[in-house]
């Protein structure tokens, strides 16, 4: 038996729109990203692969995502769970700072070093930065594990243990599930479902707004690799995700 799996990156943030490292800041949505929200719901809808059951992120971005979604999917009542282990990766110094100044100031190989590689993360934020997430109360419980920067395999080590125990059993259950999160996490994700190398994944970008499915099996492995539902728009996403700060 299998069961199905939606990951949906957040539509365009304003940050996005505005060519900034986001990492843990609450920037919202676009007109642009909210309008990208709803068509993934219209997607679900009319492919009928209709969620049981919502996690996300506790980032704004994220939550507006997912609620323009499921009211376009006529869902809006499923069940939500939130969690900052969907959050995406901590972006450290980088926070606030334009993409297109930093690989100027850097050169390309830095940048993609922090962009992209699996196990470099950016300096680290300090606490005093206008960008850090050091009083945030959505933050209180987990001030132990709370990041001051992350590379990729970080967000793997806070998220995959989150995905086999909490929402791996909801698909397990039979349920349809639906996470809502950003590029970052979800790469880390689709890295450990498609079993992508730490060298390989570093050539995966995921577009905005873009539902991608999943068939799991009992084991909690795909059957194959996920499928967008709108593929050429999502090739064309991707690329543009690819292409930012040049
Ligand atoms: O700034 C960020 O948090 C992420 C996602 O927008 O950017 P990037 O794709 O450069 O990792």
């Amino acid at each position: 038996m299998t069961n199905k799996l939606i990951l949906l990156r957040h539509g365009q943030s304003e940050w996005n729109e505005k060519n900034l490292f986001t990492g843990w800041v609450d920037v919202r949505l676009t007109d642009q990203g909210r309008g990208e929200a709803a068509r993934a719901g219209e997607l679900l809808a009319e492919s009928g692969v209709l969620p049981d059951v919502l996690y996300t992120s506790v980032l704004s971005r994220a939550i507006q995502t997912a609620n323009l979604a499921l009211e376009a999917a006529d869902r809006m009542w499923i069940p939500v769970v939130r969690s900052w282990r969907l959050n995406e990766r901590h972006y450290g110094a980088l926070q606030g700072l334009d993409k297109a100044e930093t690989l100027q100031k850097y050169g390309e190989t830095q940048f993609m070093e922090w962009r992209r590689s699996y196990d470099t993360p950016p300096p680290v934020l300090e606490d005093s930065n206008e960008w850090s997430q050091a009083n945030d109360a959505r933050y209180e419980g987990i001030d132990g594990e709370r990041p001051q920067t992350e590379c990729l395999e970080d967000v793997v080590t806070r998220l995959i243990p989150y995905w086999e125990n909490v929402i791996l059993p909801d698909l397990r259950a039979g349920k349809t599930v639906l996470v809502t999160a950003h590029g970052n996490s979800l790469r880390a994700l689709v890295k450990h479902l498609e079993g992508i190398s730490d060298e390989d994944i570093a050539g995966l970008n995921i577009p905005t707004g873009m539902p991608l499915v999943y068939e799991i099996g009992e084991d909690g492995t795909p059957s194959g690799a996920g499928t967008y539902l709108d593929p050429e728009a999502a090739a064309a996403g991707a690329a543009a995700v690819a292409a930012q700060g040049k």
